[in-house]
């Protein structure tokens, strides 16, 4: 410890505690062992009766939570993502746009592992709004070894990007709704407004809706159509499960498409189809999507929205975290549905 005036004292680190009194109103810390003293500080402390403090020195070798804190951000910071100033030694990282939060677990999971190091994000894949805080570091102690600064640093050089926010992409989307109780009018569509009110929560539209009754031949003709007119995502609703007249997973297979996967390991969302047509994702959607508030496909859209292409793998990681709580009020995606 090191006492120097007041007046010299900006950028430097407190040692301790400094009270303030204020006769009958207050008493408490009015700066904080190790705050930073910042200019409009020195009036302040000049105030309390301090002409004089005393001034931390980290050990050799270390350097200050702050500092720290700054370095981890530098150097794990992605596109699309703000850092904010360090409050206590925690900087919080927000989303510059709207997109969707990806994180390499394991980059994050190698730099917790380094002793006295705290780096917490959301999930993997969440969709976020500009603004959303999506990830926070800070060192355990006040003053941290910087070789587990530089520990970080080089590790994080091994990776292309460790948190990102991925932009949602323009995408021309058209939709199929089938069967012959819609087609022929016995009952009200509630499809297209189930999609329609989705996709608005991320900006899109659908350009193209057609109406098909339960004849495979005109759904795959429709599907064909849809691409033809340059829909990149085609989304074809109902008649996905084991009934005579369920012909939607027949009529996806007859485009030609590579079939990604038939069934998913979520509920609700089991009977769902992801199919690939040169370029253009074609969705089977399962009636339970007008039903439940969230399913899988509130899981795979927000990731097909911001251009990437889903494998069967990712399919099948769904299974751990895809049984819908079915909770009263629907908080989705804020809750553990889909994030195995
Ligand atoms: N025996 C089995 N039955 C069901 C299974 C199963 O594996 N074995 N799976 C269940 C699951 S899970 C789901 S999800 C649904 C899947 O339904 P589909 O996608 O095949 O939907 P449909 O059979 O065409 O319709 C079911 C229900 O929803 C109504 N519907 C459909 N489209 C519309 C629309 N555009 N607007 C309003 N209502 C619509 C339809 O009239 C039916 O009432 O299957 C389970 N059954
Ligand atoms: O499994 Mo259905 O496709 O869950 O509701």
């Amino acid at each position: 410890m090191k006492a120097i005036p007041v007046a010299d004292s900006v950028g430097m680190v407190l040692s301790h505690d400094l009270t303030k009194i204020v006769s009958g109103k207050f008493k408490g810390p009015a700066f904080k062992k190790g705050h930073v003293i910042q200019p409009e500080d020195i009036p302040v402390l000049l105030s309390m009766g301090k002409d004089h403090i005393y001034i931390w020195e980290p050990p050799e070798g270390h350097i200050h939570e702050n500092d720290a804190a700054y370095r981890i951000a530098k150097t794990v910071i992605g596109n699309g993502i703000v850092h904010t100033e360090p409050h206590e030694g925690k900087i919080s990282f927000k989303a510059d746009y709207d997109g969707l939060f990806k994180v390499n677990k394991n980059a994050i999971n190698r730099i917790n592992s380094i002793l006295n190091m705290c780096f917490s994000t959301l999930h993997n894949n969440f969709p976020v709004n500009q603004g959303k805080t999506v990830a926070a570091t800070r060192v355990i102690p006040l003053t941290i070894e910087e070789k587990a600064v530089i520990e970080v640093e080089s590790l994080a050089r091994e990776y292309e990007w460790i948190i990102k926010v991925t932009k949602f992409k323009p995408l021309k989307i058209g939709a199929v709704i089938t069967g012959n109780e819609v087609y022929y009018k016995r009952i009200e569509d509630a499809f297209g407004p189930a999609l329609k009110k989705k996709l608005d929560s991320f900006g899109y539209s659908i350009e193209e809706q057609i109406y098909m009754p339960d004849d495979i031949n005109r759904i795959t003709d429709t599907i064909l159509q849809l691409k033809e007119n340059g829909k990149e995502l085609i989304l074809v609703a109902g008649g996905m499960s084991v009934d005579p007249d369920d012909r939607t997973p027949g009529a996806i297979k007859n485009t030609g498409a590579s079939i990604i996967t038939y069934g998913s390991p979520v509920l609700p969302g089991a009977m769902f189809m992801a199919a690939e047509l040169e370029g253009t994702i074609i969705l089977g959607l399962p009636a339970c999507v007008i039903y439940s508030p969230s399913t899988i496909l509130d899981i795979v859209l927000p990731r097909i929205l911001a251009g990437e292409l889903i494998n069967r793998e990712d399919i099948i990681q769904l299974g751990v975290g895809g049984l819908c709580q079915n909770c009263e009020i629907c908080f989705y995606p804020n809750c553990g549905f889909g994030k195995g």
